[in-house]
């Protein structure tokens, strides 16, 4: 029997991630959830189990190796299929890369050694609704009363990177379903914009609008929405197939750059199948890097980073140690102009010995140090045109110095959030006139 299967896609930040954990809440399916993040990091997988958080019953698994779209011919079809045969799961949910493009993955479950035991039920595509204004909808000086301004992908510039607003093109283009995401950052007159512009970018796609991610799960799972039919009618999913039989065939992923000096875990992936490959993070020129240190944040020093990070970071995320919050791990999530503070779980070290072991029995691979045990900064950043040395230094001015090591932390003035439920939001930018 073929086990239906959901692709999550969406742009860096959109809420792919938020929609995934509410659905996870509310689903009475047993669910599989296969999370392949753009960094060497897999945060997603962290965030969803939230550290000492983890959840019975549904399985995360991170696809190690990062680029979904071409270790995946080997990898990622084997990984699928293998998961089948030894987990019991009525649906697999897959939740891809901000930076991937949604065809190649929908592609191994309709050809391939993963078509027999899986069924395509939906592509499913999240928007920001802010940034989806911002982008393209702010300057269509028609706004509401005439002929839309419809956006259309502007391939690659000089240096062959394209622009990031065309795989959100890409991904609105593909899909089954659009979850218009992030509606209380915009008026209601936006919104309509951008649902009347969705609309005409794809009149296939049923459209729906959250703020969370909140959607009922029926509305999300067990409806048939992938038609191969019609997909394959999109531009996008043409050039894809037509790209398979001919070398060179089209214009996004198959052309081969000089430009592959991306991340390490992707150097295995190339050559399985036989053809070179700009990965979408090289193509749209994305960086990604890590930040990993084992020692505190200053409250204080980080608020002000966070208020003022560069706009050339695209997205940044991960969990965050700070002083005078010793039990809370605190997940940081920077998209837009927005960075949230939230707690999704405790250090390990601040439980009980009996538990400590419990939970470390259970990871171990989980580094650990003597005085603070798990505690640590973990972040995976992700940019564009970013100059990351001023960054990483900026973060690590953020840090205790030796000195503040040894005072009372608890005197620090503080707003990092205390409990579950509680996020921090700050804000980079102008503040939005959006409500
Ligand atoms: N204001 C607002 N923020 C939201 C909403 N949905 C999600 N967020 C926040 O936006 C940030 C990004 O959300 P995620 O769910 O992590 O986004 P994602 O698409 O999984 O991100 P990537 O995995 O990096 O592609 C988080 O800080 C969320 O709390 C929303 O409807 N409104």
């Amino acid at each position: 029997m073929s086990t239906p299967v959901t692709i999550l896609c969406g742009e860096l930040g959109a809420g792919k991630t938020t929609l995934l954990s509410s659905l996870l809440e509310s689903t009475d399916r047993e669910l599989a959830v296969l999370v392949n993040d753009v960094g060497a990091i897999n945060v997603d997988a962290d965030l969803v189990e939230a550290r000492t958080e983890l959840e019975t019953g549904e399985e995360v698994l991170a696809l190690e190796n990062g680029c979904i779209c071409c270790g995946i011919g080997g990898e990622f079809s084997r990984s699928v299929v293998r998961l089948q045969r030894e987990r019991a799961f009525d649906h697999l949910v897959i939740e891809a890369s901000g930076v991937s493009e949604p065809e190649p993955i929908a592609r191994q479950f309709v050809r391939g050694p993963a078509a027999g035991s899986y069924d395509l039920e939906a592509v499913v595509t999240v928007v920001d609704a802010r940034r989806f204004f911002d982008r393209f909808a702010a300057s269509d000086a028609d706004a509401g009363d005439g002929e839309l301004d419809l956006p259309t992908p502007s391939g690659p510039d000089d240096d062959g990177t394209r622009p990031l607003e065309d795989l959100v093109l890409e991904q609105v283009e593909f899909c089954d379903l659009l979850v218009v995401n992030k509606c209380d950052l915009v008026s209601e007159a936006e919104r309509e914009h951008v649902v009347a512009l969705l609309e005409t970018l794809q009149p296939r796609a049923e459209i729906v609008t959250t703020e969370y991610g909140s959607l009922d799960p029926p509305n999300l799972l067990g409806v048939q929405r992938f038609d191969l039919e019609s997909a394959t009618e999109a531009a996008g999913w043409k050039r894809a197939l037509e790209g398979d039989d001919e070398e060179g065939g089209h214009d996004h992923d198959h052309d081969h750059d000089d430009r592959h000096d991306h991340e390490g875990d992707h150097s295995d992936d190339r050559g399985h199948d036989g053809h070179d490959h700009a990965h979408p993070p090289d193509q749209y020129g994305i960086t990604v890097d890590s930040y990993h240190r084992r020692r505190p944040f200053h409250p204080e020093r980080l608020t002000a980073l966070l208020e003022s990070l560069p706009t050339e970071l695209v997205r940044a995320k991960g969990l965050c140690w700070i002083a005078g919050r010793e039990r809370q791990a605190i997940t940081m999530s920077h998209a837009g102009d927005q960075t949230t503070l939230e707690v999704t779980g405790r250090w390990i070290a601040s439980l009980s010995e009996d538990r400590q072991e419990t939970y470390r029995r259970g990871q171990p691979d989980l580094e650990w140090d003597e005085k603070w045990g798990d505690r640590e900064t973990r972040l995976a950043l992700i940019g564009r045109d970013l100059d990351r040395d001023a960054l990483l230094e900026r973060l690590d001015d953020c840090l205790l110095t030796d000195d503040e090591m040894d005072d009372d932390w608890s005197t620090f003035e503080n707003g990092a959030p205390t409990s579950t439920g509680e996020p921090i939001v700050l804000s980079s930018g102008e503040p939005s006139d959006g409500n």
